[in-house]
């Protein structure tokens, strides 16, 4: 990747389910250091979008590059590695286990996974241990929810598991965050954390792309605004000028207002 290449190039992308295009030839592109939003009415295509993106589904057609480096189709794991994280729009942490083993267990590659790394590189395995430990920590301290590390992750409400989830994306250090509606079903002073620690993080240098119905959280966070409806991407640009377009009012709302 040139410094000035976009980090995420999306060219043409396509993905049909049997007849039914639900994604229809989607192009952008999106420069590091972004937050990029993602709008458009329910069923638009926003969602099977994302999971071609971190390779959940495999396009029907068309090409993804992240930082340079073609991601299309070439499996979750393979994309997680290429530096793409995401949450979702319903969390499900492991119940069972603790607030802080979710985060623990979410960076992969650990070599204390590995039996002979463990039998041959005790030492090493144990620092990575501690260093992974360090940066759980680090990340619950950062979402808020360090005083309930030891509880199991069951007991936490909607919100709390959103920042949960933002948490175990943190923690595996990825260069572009998928975040597939923040704000869903998360009361007001939760809301305002979650856009808190996403504009800290971008200030830090994090790109962002979000999925959200949440006027207010895309205006005051998201630029550039793409809009799909009905599979295809109909506009992009400022968000204060794609929020009052007429067509992107008529798409939400079936009418002009
Ligand atoms: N696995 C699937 N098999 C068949 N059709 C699917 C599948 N996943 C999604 N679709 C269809 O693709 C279209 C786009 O759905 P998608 O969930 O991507 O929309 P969305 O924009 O994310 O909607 P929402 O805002 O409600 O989450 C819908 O018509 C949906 O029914």
């Amino acid at each position: 990747m040139t410094p000035t290449e976009p980090l995420l190039v999306v060219d043409r992308i396509a993905k049909n389910f049997g007849g039914h295009q639900a994604v229809d030839n989607v192009s952008f592109q999106l420069a590091a250091g972004a937050i990029g939003g993602l709008i458009g009415p329910n069923g638009a295509g926003k969602t099977t979008l994302f999971n071609c993106l971190a390779g959940f589904l495999k396009p029907t057609s068309g090409s993804i590059t992240l930082g340079g480096q073609a991601i299309a189709g070439r499996g979750a794991y393979a994309v997680f590695q290429a530096g793409l994280g995401r949450t979702f729009q319903i969390p499900r942490p492991f119940p069972e286990m603790s607030v802080l083993d979710n985060v623990m267990v979410a960076p992969s590659g650990q070599l204390g996974e590995r039996f002979w790394a463990n039998w041959l590189q005790p030492a090493r395995v144990r620092e990575q241990e501690r260093k992974t430990l360090e940066a759980a920590r680090y990340w619950l301290d950062f979402v808020g929810l360090t005083a309930l590390a030891d509880q199991p992750a069951r007991i936490l409400s909607g919100g709390q598991r959103k920042l949960l989830d933002l948490a175990r994306v943190m923690v595996t250090q990825p260069k572009l965050v998928l975040l597939d509606e923040p704000g869903a079903g998360v009361n007001p002073a939760l809301l305002d954390q979650i856009v808190d620690k996403v504009a800290t993080l971008n200030a830090q240098g994090v790109t962002f792309l979000i999925i959200e119905h949440n006027m207010d959280l895309v205006a005051s966070l998201c630029n550039p605004v793409m809009v799909m409806a009905q599979g295809a991407l109909i506009m992009s640009g400022q968000a204060d000028t794609v929020l009052k377009d007429p067509q992107v009012i008529e798409a939400y709302l079936g009418t002009t207002a």
